[in-house]
């Protein structure tokens, strides 16, 4: 890392790097084009732009402070980088020396107002973790914190010293990339960088800002208040500042410590269950989620009582959350846009779904929306109208050929993804690649079947009243839905039927049923739909969605929608 004392060398730094990257973008995408040698620049861009990324992968590295969150900031855009670029930054881990212990003891007895020995009954020198900003310690709390928490044990997380000068000088030199790159129309076209540098810029400032990981602490455990599955670490507040942050210590099972669950009486692949659960319910009930769930992140905490216990998981053991640095939320406007993009998609509705992507914040202002439609109403012309037989016709090479075409016209619109989109993906990706390192048959769809019928109790039957609304109208997709469905939940809307009375059970068992197969299309749809935009950008990822679009749910799923009536 830089010494922290020489900022303008940093700055300087950076600088140089930026310029000599910028000033060959220029050549090879304005001058090169222009001077009809187009093709030639063409033919090397794949291999420039990863030796781009490796070098600067490289700089992070050596660098430290925020540019290694840059390349990690950089790796989820998935939109608007091509991926050269996110493939080399993925694996950018966000690892550094740690600070020598006095600089530490130095910046947290300044900060706390007392010397360690008084904040804690102890305090282990070697850290459990260091990176790019802060590093993290056990301790012990003293008597009157345990007085008034209840708590022995904790943890310590603690500024590097001199973070807050680097983080300045790094948002400094980014700003002025960016108003560099803003006049090269290339990338001006498809991409706001001083927005996007702005939108880093306050997630940057924010997790320096240890009270704000604490709110988010706070706020986490309120949403899991009550839930036997979740525990979340309780906050000492007491010791706790802008540069140092005081958790309950709550290490356990390693989530991806697959023999010290068995050895424990957990079945991993019960974990896994029960974690994508749990994350579907931060998104989509909660609007609230962590948005960064790798395993060094989630332990996995047995109960008293443990195997014995009956009443489900959350009984015998529990999924434990820390790290709130990055949290993502799901405002209500992206809820409703959402809602509306997989309305549209269900009822194949082009226009619905540009308008959608509008309301999402997905399309810039300039993007042509007629052409968009164009193309949206025929992908669905293409496989949105299909039966059952004809889908699993369809293999993963005609959604590529499609894609190919679709995909050309795609990447000419100017599509932004808004941040809160990317952290969806972000925690999606993370979840799914962890769940099926727990239990190698896990499928996505398993958590999200059983979820489906849950949202819909909550939402009170609006999506399903939307989606048999404008679906029938516009092309008859949900043709199996019960013909009183409507008035059923009218009337639950209402109060006029009270749950629990055997025959209203019974009705609103057909009606989860109904509604379920109805959810499923709809994701069916969307993640078509997504995987179809992905493409785009990122090849790998889009042909997984759209292929999990279509797999494991044409059985149950489409079956019932698209063709022969369902069990009820
Ligand atoms: N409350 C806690 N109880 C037990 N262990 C914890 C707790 N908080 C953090 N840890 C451990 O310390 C590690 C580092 O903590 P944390 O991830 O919060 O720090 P960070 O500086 O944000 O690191 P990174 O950027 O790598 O995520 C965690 O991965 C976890 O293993």
């Amino acid at each position: 890392m830089t010494d922290a004392s020489a900022p303008r060398a940093r700055y300087r730094r950076i600088m140089r790097f930026a310029a000599r990257h910028v000033a060959l973008v220029w050549w090879f995408e304005l001058v090169l084009p222009r001077l009809g040698l187009g093709a030639l620049a063409a033919r090397g861009r794949s291999a420039r732009l990863q030796r781009l990324a490796q070098r600067f992968h490289a700089l992070a590295l050596e660098l430290g402070g925020l540019m290694i969150k840059v390349g990690q900031f950089m790796s989820s855009r998935l939109d608007v980088l091509p991926p050269e670029i996110t493939a080399e930054l993925e694996g950018l881990q966000d690892e550094a020396p740690a600070v020598p212990f006095a600089g530490i003891r130095e910046l947290a007895e300044g900060e706390l107002g007392m010397p360690l020995a008084q904040a804690y009954t102890a305090f282990e020198q070697q850290p459990l973790a260091a990176a790019s900003l802060g590093q993290a310690h056990r301790a012990g709390l003293n008597a009157v914190d345990t007085a008034d928490t209840g708590l022995t044990d904790a943890i310590v997380k603690v500024q590097r010293p001199g973070i807050e000068a680097i983080v300045d000088v790094d948002l400094a030199a980014l700003r002025r990339v960016a108003r560099w790159l803003s006049r090269v129309h290339v990338i001006s076209d498809r991409v706001d960088m001083p927005a996007l540098v702005e939108e880093f810029a306050e997630t940057s400032l924010q997790e320096i800002d240890y009270r704000h990981e604490a709110a988010n602490a706070e706020r986490f455990r309120e949403c899991f208040e009550g839930d036997a599955r979740v525990r979340v670490p309780q906050v000492v507040w007491e010791r706790s500042t802008r540069r140092v942050l005081t958790l309950e210590d709550v290490s356990a099972i390693k989530i991806n410590d697959i023999a010290g669950l068995r050895a424990a009486g957990i079945d991993p692949a019960a974990v896994a269950a029960e974690f994508a659960a749990v994350m579907f319910d931060q998104i989509f009930t909660h609007g609230f989620f962590h948005a960064d769930p790798h395993p060094g992140n989630l332990f996995v905490t047995p109960r008293m009582g443990g195997a014995d216990a009956s009443g489900g998981p959350g009984a015998q053991w529990q999924l434990t959350f820390v790290d709130f640095g990055m949290m993502g939320e799901v405002p209500a406007s992206a809820r409703s846009g959402l809602r509306r993009l997989l309305i549209a998609a269900a009822a194949r509705d082009g226009r619905g779904l540009v308008e959608g992507m509008r309301e999402v914040g997905a399309l810039l202002p300039s993007a042509d929306e007629a052409v968009l439609e164009r193309a949206m109403v025929r992908a669905f012309e293409r496989f949105g109208g299909m039966g059952v037989a004809e889908l699993r016709e369809v293999d993963e090479r005609e959604f590529r050929d499609f894609a190919a075409e679709f995909g050309e016209l795609l990447r000419s619109m100017p599509f932004q993804l808004p941040e809160h989109f990317l952290l969806i993906a972000r925690a999606a990706s993370l979840t799914s690649g962890l769940c099926s390192s727990l239990d190698p048959a896990f499928n996505l769809w398993n958590a999200v079947e059983p979820y489906a019928a849950q949202l819909l109790r909550a939402e009170s039957g609006n999506v399903v009243h939307d989606v048999a609304q404008r679906a029938i109208a516009s092309a008859g997709l949900i043709a199996h839905l019960p013909t009183r469905l409507d008035d059923v939940l009218n009337r639950i809307e209402e109060g006029r039927l009270a749950v629990g009375a055997p025959r209203v059970e019974r009705k609103l068992a057909r009606l989860e049923r109904a509604a379920r197969r109805v959810v499923s299309a709809i994701l069916f749809s969307g993640l078509l739909v997504a995987g179809v935009l992905l493409l785009a950008w990122n090849p790998p990822l889009g042909v997984v969605l759209m292929a999990a679009s279509a797999v494991p749910l044409l059985h149950a799923v489409l079956a019932g929608i698209l063709g022969r009536r369902g069990p009820d």
